[in-house]
């Protein structure tokens, strides 16, 4: 039976990160992210909603969606964001589940969705355990900001946009602690998927 694994966090507390390392495990991921981008592409309905409810001053010259554009509005206005989350996150639940499935019909030993809102919007019923990449606040803002050029007040925007992320770790099945070197969090990982019995 494929184990479906949630792996979430808060911004910038390491989930595409750990993401990368469930490649030395042949463990699939699916990222919700990336759906996010894939379905606001020119031509698609989600696309049209966008244009229609934040208008042209969000496309760049190309016609595609200015992110920075979106993202400054969006951090900033709790309405406008859900407003923009209600356009989105139907088309990319819709993707997530249809590949989670896929890889259920085949069989896989685990598959990962990665969802950075998996508690924001619910979706603890779509994966079997849930597993939070954990930073601590200093080194989410410092890592957010180096990672983004961000001031420290647009980082305070996105990182106060979400759940935080201590809050998301007690809820946690388990739990990865990212503030150290990757290798550490390597390691943790490697604990986790042998006691869930994912790696022999
Ligand atoms: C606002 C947008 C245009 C900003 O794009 P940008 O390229 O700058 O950021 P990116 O998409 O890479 O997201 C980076 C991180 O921001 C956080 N984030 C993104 N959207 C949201 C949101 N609606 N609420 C809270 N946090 C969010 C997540 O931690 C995510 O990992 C974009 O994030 C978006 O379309 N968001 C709505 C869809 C969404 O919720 N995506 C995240 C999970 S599906
Ligand atoms: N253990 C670590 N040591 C040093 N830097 C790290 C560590 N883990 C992650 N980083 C860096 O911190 C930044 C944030 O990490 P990452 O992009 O993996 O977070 P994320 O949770 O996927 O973020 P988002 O929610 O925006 O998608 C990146 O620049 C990454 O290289």
């Amino acid at each position: 039976m494929t184990v479906v694994v949630g792996l979430t966090g808060s911004i910038a507390s390491g989930k595409s990160t750990v993401s990368l390392m469930f490649d030395d495990y042949n463990i699939p991921v699916i990222d919700a992210d990336k759906l996010s981008r894939e379905v606001v592409e020119p031509g698609e309905k989600a696309y049209e909603e966008i244009v229609y409810t934040f208008g042209s001053s969000v496309l760049r010259e190309d016609q595609t969606i200015d992110r920075k554009a979106l993202g400054n509005i969006v951090f900033q206005d709790e309405e406008k964001r859900k407003q923009l989350n209600s356009i989105v996150h139907p088309a990319v639940r819709e993707r997530m589940l249809t590949k989670r499935d896929d890889y259920i019909a085949k069989e896989v030993r685990a598959v990962v969705l990665d969802i950075p809102l998996l508690f924001e919007s619910n979706l603890m019923d779509y994966v079997d355990k849930v597993l939070v990449v954990y930073v601590d606040e200093g080194t989410q803002l410092s890592r957010l900001m180096e990672r983004d050029g961000s001031s420290e007040e647009e980082a305070m925007s996105r990182i106060n946009s979400q759940i935080p992320v201590a809050e998301k770790a007690k809820k946690a099945d388990e739990v990865i602690d990212n503030s150290g070197s990757k290798q550490s969090s390597y390691d943790q990982l490697d604990h986790i998927l042998r006691k869930w019995g994912i790696v022999a």
